[in-house]
């Protein structure tokens, strides 16, 4: 029978079938330590000492441009990739190096791949079981329709992955990947073939079974503001090394460098000199902390509080060159004489201001990142 009856099929509403929050299964959460990894594919080094470590229940969220080697941290940590240098520990216990390479599955991991890799010739019940083999038949039934349950899906148990919506089989790859109650869940860009409208509402609640679990999480994400929203800790991948990991707070309010920051924001730039502990700026003078005279610096600073429209007569002169409007947002592009790009200051929406204006702008000092000027 394939009744439909998902909030998201019949409505195009939000995905509302999970089932009762606090049901997941609880595991032994383990802790996940790289050191100095090195990983070579198609004789190119892929990942070129990368270090990190995640405390057992912690969720880590691997950020970073394409190609930086997000998914091969995670086909290394699983087994699926062996590594040249270093090791791999989980729980203290090593488990890859250049000479050991312990099975996957002697490895106590949890998978969720972007495309939800389900086996399409067995039933949902069938494809949540075969993680649970090392269970007795019964026992591996009971478990599976635990985790079917609290995703929502125990009524579809003997249907087809086919016959799942797309949210649907993220469901089913989640209750896979948590049946087995694993110490260390992997998630490969879990949400990206979920389109927009579903995604926010599924994120949610997958971060809610997540929790529950107590599991230490490894999340490979392309989105900046989810990785906000999921990670204890944010690890920035840049060319197979982390350039940067910390709390979301420590990685976006004191990102290392410019590249950095430009990972969560787009940035508008000032270039200056300190002379006397101040900078001098086209949108007006800015207090340097910690830089000697003459040090070259820029002034890097977010749509969101960075600058501000201010009165008459305050800061300096721009005009509007753009206004876009969504969501209750304006997005103010402002050209400013002396800066090359337009400064873009976001703030609610309102109709005071529009392109070919005007306007006075003035810097936000405790809201602009200052980096060297290399
Ligand atoms: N089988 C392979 N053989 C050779 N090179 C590979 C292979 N798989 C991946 N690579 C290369 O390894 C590098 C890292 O790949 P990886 O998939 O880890 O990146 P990623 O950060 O996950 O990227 P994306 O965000 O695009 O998924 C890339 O340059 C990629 O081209």
């Amino acid at each position: 029978m394939t009744s439909i009856t998902n909030a998201e099929t019949k409505s195009g509403g939000v995905d509302q079938e999970w089932g009762p929050r606090g049901t997941a299964g609880i595991s032994f959460a383990a802790a996940l330590e790289f050191n100095q990894v090195h990983c070579e594919m198609g004789g190119r080094e892929v990942l070129r000492g990368t270090d990190f470590s995640t405390a057992p229940g912690e969720i880590l969220c691997l950020l970073g441009a394409s190609g930086s080697g997000k998914s091969t941290i995670l086909r290394a940590t699983a087994g699926l990739q062996d590594i040249s240098a270093g090791t791999i520990s989980i729980n203290k216990k090593v488990v890859a190096s250049a000479s050991i390479s312990v099975r996957p599955e002697k490895r106590g991991i949890g998978l969720m791949f972007q495309d939800f890799a389900l086996f399409p010739h067995m039933s949902v019940l069938q494809n949540v079981e075969y993680g649970l083999k090392s269970l007795g038949r019964e026992e591996a039934k009971v478990q599976a329709m635990h985790a079917l349950k609290r995703v929502g899906l125990a009524d579809r148990a003997e249907d087809y992955p086919s016959k799942l919506s797309g949210g649907q089989q993220q469901r089913l790859a989640l209750a896979r990947s948590i049946a087995p109650k694993p110490g260390l869940l992997l998630l490969d860009e879990p949400f990206s073939s979920l389109d927009a409208r579903l995604r926010e509402s599924v994120r949610a609640e997958t971060l809610a079974v997540l929790r529950e679990t107590r599991a230490t999480c490894v999340i490979v994400t392309h989105d900046p503001e989810e990785a906000m929203l999921f990670g204890d800790k944010i690890a920035l991948l840049r060319d197979g090394t982390i350039a940067q990991i910390g709390t979301s707070d420590e990685i976006y309010n004191a990102p290392l460098d410019l590249s950095v920051a430009r990972f969560f924001s787009p940035i508008s730039e000032m270039h200056a000199t300190v002379a006397n502990g101040y900078a001098e700026t086209p949108l007006g003078k800015l207090k340097v902390d910690g830089r000697s005279d003459g040090a070259k610096i820029i002034i890097a600073m977010r749509p969101v509080a960075s600058a501000n429209l201010v009165e008459k007569g305050e800061g300096a002169m721009g005009r509007v060159v753009n206004k876009r409007t969504a969501i209750g947002i304006d997005t103010i592009e402002v050209a400013v004489s002396g800066i090359d790009q337009p400064v873009r200051v976001r703030r609610p929406a309102s109709d005071d201001v529009y392109p070919g204006q005007d306007v006075n702008i003035a810097i936000n000092p405790n809201r602009v990142l200052v980096f060297d000027a290399i």
